[in-house]
């Protein structure tokens, strides 16, 4: 019996990404947890004939404590999405403690659950979650991704439309690092299959992967983010989960963990500037990550230079994570 929360269910990724655990066969119990109505959209998503039962939650009545109990995986979109000219950072000061939180009841209630944060800023909202665990002793790397499923989901879109290719699905491209602008390093050069895109038409869909968010939200014009690409997204990375759980070998996603936590993270972490977190191809198994492959030595010229580029914004990203936690160090 495979137990599925969402939390943040009522938002604009909540609700399809709650529609799309509904309708898979890995999940038997799915519960919903949101501020603000998500006993409507339990309600609703009830009526629909597949397997998995469906309870909403709210804080009130210990609402919390209820959804998490006996979780097998928790999917985490709770939190404020950006309007045009914010970057992701901005949304730390809101997001930073409905993660501390909503971690803090991980800990208590589900502490060996797999949980996928999609919040943003995932850079920082990583290692926030990471400490909290840390704190109540129950972390566990191998069970705790940062989702960037969606940079994946647009490297295999936009270069499938460069390339001429009507299929995005056959494409299989590495993006790295972390996820917000110039901290999301696509590996073109290691696509499947192989693409010839070179000189200002790479850098253009380059610049494209890492920015295609700021796309959406222009596009929304104030009303958030992206929501429905985001939802198939992390709906993608939950179902590799729940299928490497089921026993399926050989499943890879790429996905922002904790480097000196996850077996093979070691070498990442060196051949990453030293970075605890970082996100890149991970082998999934019925535990959680099983392998951080190290694809970077295989980068071109071009993408050691972005690479150079990420290195910098994440570490502070991923610093300004840790302190919000632990305090930042005293002034010597
Ligand atoms: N990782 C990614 O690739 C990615 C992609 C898109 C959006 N996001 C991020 O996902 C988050 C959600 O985006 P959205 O468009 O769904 O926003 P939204 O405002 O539509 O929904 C957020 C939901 O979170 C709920 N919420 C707020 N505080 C909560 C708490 N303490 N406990 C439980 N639920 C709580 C709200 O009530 C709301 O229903 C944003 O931070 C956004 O930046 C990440
Ligand atoms: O752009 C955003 O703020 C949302 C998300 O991180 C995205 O990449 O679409």
């Amino acid at each position: 019996m495979v137990k599925a929360v969402v939390a943040g269910a009522s938002g604009g990724i909540g609700q399809p990404l709650s529609l799309l655990l509904k309708l898979s066969p890995y999940v038997d119990e799915l519960a919903l947890y949101d501020v603000v109505g998500s006993p409507g959209v339990a309600a609703d998503l009830s009526h629909i004939s597949t397997k998995a039962t469906v309870t909403g939650y709210l804080p009130a009545d210990d609402g919390l404590k209820a959804a998490f109990t006996g979780a097998d995986i928790i999917v985490i979109p709770a939190g404020i999405p950006r309007k045009p000219g914010m970057t992701r950072d901005d949304l730390f000061n809101i997001n930073a403690g409905i993660i501390r939180d909503l971690i803090t009841g991980v800990a208590l209630y589900a502490p060996s659950a797999f949980v996928l944060v999609i919040s943003n800023p995932v850079n920082s909202t990583v290692p926030i979650a990471a400490e909290v665990l840390k704190k109540h002793g129950v972390f566990d790397p191998t069970k705790l991704f940062g989702v960037t499923t969606l940079d994946i989901v647009r490297s295999e879109t936009f270069t499938a439309s460069v390339a001429g290719k009507p299929d995005p699905s056959v494409f299989k491209i590495p993006v790295i690092g972390g996820h917000s602008g110039d901290t999301i390093v696509p590996l073109l050069s290691l696509s499947e299959p192989k693409v010839e895109i070179s000189g200002t038409d790479r850098d253009a869909l380059v610049h494209r992967i890492q920015f295609g968010g700021d796309e959406v939200v222009q596009a929304k014009e104030g009303k958030g983010s992206a929501t429905l690409s985001m939802a198939h997204a992390g709906f993608r990375f939950a179902e590799s989960i729940l299928k490497a759980v089921a026993g399926e070998s050989g499943i890879v996603e790429n996905t922002f963990v904790y480097l000196p936590g996850v077996p093979g993270g070691d070498a990442v972490k060196e051949s990453a500037a030293g970075l605890d977190y970082f996100s890149v191809p991970v082998e999934l198994g019925p535990s959680g990550a099983v392998k951080a492959i190290n694809i970077l030595p295989q980068v071109s010229e071009y993408e050691k230079g972005l690479l150079e580029v990420a290195y910098t914004g994440l570490a502070a990203n991923i610093k300004k994570g840790v302190d919000f936690i632990v305090g930042a160090p005293e002034a010597k």
